[in-house]
C-alpha cells in the first residue's frame, strides 16, 4: 500500500538537508525578503537595494534572477555579501525523485515577502497569464496568495502606456490579492524617449519593503553593506536605460545608467529610525502581533518568535462588521467568511509549528489566531459549505449540551459517534476513570452549562436545582438586563476537571446585546466564544455552527435578533493526518450560507430546553460534498 502523502513528505523532510535547512530557516525569527530581477537595465539596481535591505535587522535575503537579468547583475557582488542568487539552473536541475527538493517550491515556502525589481513587462505578462516557464515565473504560480509581493515594473514608456500594461496589472492585482505595484517614473529612456517606465528610486522601493515587514535599521551596519551611496554614483552617471526589455532571450548586454540625482537620499548607515520603517496609518503592520518582529530588543526570545504576520494577511481576518476599527486600514471585505476559515487553514499549514500531542498524532500549531467573525444576520447560518458539516451531527450535540447531557451513548444511539473515541471503556480506563460505565463523560459541558458546581455522581443522576444553571441565567438576564457585562456561560471548572473524559475546549462565551439598528428592528444579540484547543479539520466546522445555532436559539427565545458570532482560539491546530483532505477542501469556492430559522413559536417552545431537532429549519444549504477525516483520541 502507499504511503499517504503527508507521510512521504516527512520522509522526505527527514532525509533532506536542505528541506531541513529550509524548515529550521522558516522558524527562524528572521524576516525572509527573497528579491527577484528580471530582463531590464534597471536591474543593475539590484545589488542596492539588497544591501539596502540588508542594513534592516534581522533581514535574510535571497535573489532570483531570471537569464535576461543575469545580464546587469554580478552574481558575486551579491554572493559576497552572503546573498544566496538563484538561476532557472536551480530549478528542477537537482529533482532526483520525491527526496528532492523542488527549489521554487522551497524559495516560495522561504519567503515571507517578494520583490520583483525590476518587473519587465513580458514578466508581468507571464504572470499575468499564469506562465510559469522559468524559476522566477514558477515560483510566482506557486506563490502562497497572502503572502505580499511587491512589484516594480520598468519598462519603455510605449510598452508601459499600452492598454494591456493595464488589463495586466488589473489581473494581477485581481488576483494575487496583496500585491503592490510601486509605479514607475518618468524618466530620459536609453532609446531617447522621454516619459513613464522607469522602474521607481531604488529608496522608495527598499522602503516599500521595509514598511511592509516594519523593518528597522540595525545599530551597526556591516562593511560589506556600507558606502551604498558610493557605490550609487558610480552607477548613476549618463542616461537611463531601464526601459528595455530583455526577458525573451534578448542577447543585449550593455549596461544601463542611471541619470537620476541623489542628493534627497537618507543615508542607510545613520542608525536614527526612518519614517519609512515605522508602522503608518496605512501599514497593517500596527496589526501584527508584535511577537512577530525581530528586534535587537528581544534577542533573549528570538528562538520562540514566529515568522512575520504580514498586514494583509491580518488584514482579511478583521471584522467586515467593525467599521470604527476598519478606519486602522480599510479591510479587503472578504468575498465569503468561509474564507476566514479556509485562509486560517492555509496560515495554520503554512507558519504553524509541527509539536508532539496529547493523541500522538502530532499537529501543526498557531496560538492565538485573529478571531473568526460571522454575521447571523437575516437568520444566517455560518455552516461551511466546502465540505459538508454533519448537521444533524451539531444539532443533536447541541441539544444534548442543553439537556445538561453527558451520556455519550445517548447521541451513540442516534446514529452520532462524534463522543464515542472519548468515552469508550478503554479511553475511560486509560484516564483511571475505571468507576465510570463506558459512555459517561463525566462533568462535561451539558453539566457545567446547567449544573456548575453541583457534585457529579453520574450521568444517570437526576441533577434537577443542583449547581448553577448558568445557561437559564443567561436568557433571564439578557431579557431582563440586556447591557449587562456578566453574561457569560463557562465550562471551565478546574475542580471537576480530574472528572472529565475530555476537559471542554469550547470553554467560554459571552453574550451581547445591541439596541436595534432599524426602527422597529429588534435588540441585537451577538455571542463570541473562546476555545482553548481548536481541531481546524473536524471540531471546528462544528464549534462554528454550534455556537451559531445556540445564538440564534437564545436570540429566539428572548425575542432578539442574532447578529454576530465571533470565534476566538487559543492552541489552533491541524492534525498531521487531516493535511491531505484539507488540501482538497481548500480548492473549493465556499457556496452561500443557508439559513435558520424555527418551526414552533417561542412561546409554544416555553424553555430552551424544550427545543427538539424537528424545530430546526434549515434551508439554502447546498455544501460540496463530505470530506473524511479520522478524530485522534
Ligand atoms: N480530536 C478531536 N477533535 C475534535 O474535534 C473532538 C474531539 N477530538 N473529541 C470530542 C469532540 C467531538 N467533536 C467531534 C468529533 C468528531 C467529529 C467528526 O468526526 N465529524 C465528521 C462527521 C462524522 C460523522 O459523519 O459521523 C465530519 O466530517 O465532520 C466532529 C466533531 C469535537 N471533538
Ligand atoms: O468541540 C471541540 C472539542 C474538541 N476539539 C478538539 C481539540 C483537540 O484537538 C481535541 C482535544 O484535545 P486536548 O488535548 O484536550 O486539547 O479535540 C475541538 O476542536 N472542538
Amino acid at each position: 500500500m502507499t504511503q499517504p502523502l503527508h507521510a512521504r513528505f516527512a520522509a522526505r523532510a527527514v532525509k533532506n538537508p536542505m528541506i531541513m535547512e529550509k524548515e529550521h530557516q522558516l522558524t527562524d525569527s528572521k524576516h525572509h525578503v527573497l528579491v527577484a530581477a528580471t530582463g531590464s537595465v534597471a536591474a543593475i539596481k539590484l545589488v542596492l537595494i539588497v544591501k539596502a535591505l540588508l542594513t534592516y535587522d534581522g533581514v535574510d535575503v535571497q535573489v532570483i534572477l531570471t537569464d535576461p537579468a543575469r545580464n546587469f547583475v554580478e552574481t558575486e557582488a551579491l554572493t559576497s555579501l552572503g546573498v544566496k542568487v538563484y538561476t532557472n539552473a536551480d530549478d528542477w536541475t537537482c529533482w532526483n525523485g520525491l527526496d528532492s527538493p523542488i527549489t521554487h517550491i522551497e524559495l516560495r515556502r522561504w519567503a515571507h515577502l517578494l520583490l520583483i525589481a525590476p518587473l519587465s513587462a513580458n514578466t508581468m505578462a507571464k504572470v499575468a497569464s499564469g506562465i510559469c516557464d522559468n524559476l522566477l515565473t514558477s515560483l510566482v504560480r506557486a506563490w502562497a496568495l497572502h503572502k505580499p509581493i511587491l512589484l516594480a515594473p520598468a519598462m519603455n514608456t510605449m510598452m508601459w502606456t499600452n492598454p494591456i500594461t493595464q488589463e495586466h496589472m488589473e489581473t494581477i492585482g485581481r488576483i494575487y490579492k496583496n500585491t503592490e505595484i510601486i509605479l514607475p517614473i518618468e524618466k530620459v529612456l536609453a532609446c531617447g524617449d522621454i516619459g513613464m517606465g522607469g522602474m521607481a528610486e531604488w529608496r522608495n522601493i527598499v522602503s516599500k519593503v521595509a514598511e511592509h515587514l516594519r523593518l528597522e535599521h540595525k545599530k551597526v551596519v556591516p562593511n560589506a553593506v556600507k558606502n551604498i551611496e558610493n557605490q550609487d554614483e558610480e552607477e548613476s552617471s549618463g542616461t537611463d536605460n531601464e526601459e528595455s526589455n530583455y526577458d525573451d532571450n534578448d542577447d543585449q548586454d550593455s549596461k544601463g545608467q542611471d541619470s537620476e540625482t541623489d542628493e534627497a537620499a537618507p543615508s542607510y548607515i545613520d542608525v536614527t529610525p526612518k519614517a519609512s520603517s515605522l508602522p503608518s496609518s496605512n501599514s497593517s503592520s500596527i496589526l501584527e502581533p508584535p511577537t512577530s518582529q525581530p528586534s535587537s530588543t528581544k534577542k533573549a526570545s528570538a528562538k520562540f518568535v514566529a515568522p512575520s504576520v504580514h498586514s494583509e494577511q491580518l488584514a482579511q481576518y478583521q471584522s467586515p462588521h467593525q467599521p470604527g476599527l476598519s478606519s486602522v486600514r480599510a479591510p479587503p471585505k472578504p468575498s465569503h467568511e468561509e474564507n476566514q476559515y479556509l485562509d486560517l487553514i492555509r496560515y495554520v499549514m503554512q507558519y504553524g509549528r509541527s509539536r508532539p500531542d496529547r493523541t500522538g498524532t502530532g499537529t501543526r500549531s498557531v496560538f492565538a489566531p485573529p478571531q473568526l467573525r460571522f454575521s447571523l444576520r437575516n437568520q444566517t447560518l455560518p455552516l461551511l459549505t466546502t465540505k459538508r458539516v454533519f448537521l444533524r451531527g451539531v444539532l443533536e450535540e447541541l441539544l444534548w449540551f442543553i439537556r445538561g447531557d453527558t451520556d455519550a451513548n445517548h447521541l451513540t444511539e442516534k446514529g452520532i459517534h462524534i463522543w464515542d473515541g472519548n468515552g469508550s471503556r478503554e479511553f475511560l480506563d486509560l484516564l483511571g476513570l475505571h468507576h465510570r460505565r463506558a459512555g459517561d463523560l463525566g462533568p462535561v459541558y451539558g453539566f457545567q452549562w446547567r449544573h456548575f458546581g453541583a457534585e457529579y455522581v453520574g450521568c444517570d443522576a437526576d441533577y434537577t436545582g443542583k449547581g448553577v444553571d448558568q445557561l437559564a441565567k443567561v436568557i433571564h438576564t439578557l431579557k431582563t438586563n440586556p447591557y449587562d457585562r456578566r453574561i457569560i456561560m463557562s465550562a471551565w471548572n478546574p475542580l471537576a476537571m480530574p472528572e472529565m473524559a475530555l476537559p471542554p475546549c469550547h470553554i467560554f462565551c459571552q453574550f451581547y446585546v445591541n439596541e436595534p439598528s432599524k426602527l422597529g428592528g429588534k435588540p441585537e444579540l451577538s455571542c463570541m466564544m473562546y476555545q482553548r484547543s481548536a481541531d481546524m479539520g473536524l471540531g471546528v466546522p462544528f464549534n462554528i455552527a454550534s455556537y451559531s445555532v445556540l445564538t440564534h436559539m437564545v436570540a429566539y427565545m428572548c425575542g432578539y435578533e442574532a447578529t454576530e458570532f465571533i470565534h476566538v482560539m487559543g492552541d489552533c491546530h491541524i492534525y498531521n493526518d487531516h493535511f491531505e483532505a484539507l488540501q482538497t477542501q481548500l480548492v473549493r469556492t465556499p457556496k452561500a450560507f443557508p439559513t435558520l430559522s424555527f418551526r414552533r413559536d417561542a412561546s409554544d417552545i416555553g424553555k430552551i430546553d424544550q427545543f427538539g431537532i424537528e424545530d430546526f429549519i434549515i434551508e439554502g444549504y447546498e455544501p460540496w460534498g463530505p470530506i473524511k477525516m479520522k478524530m485522534s483520541v
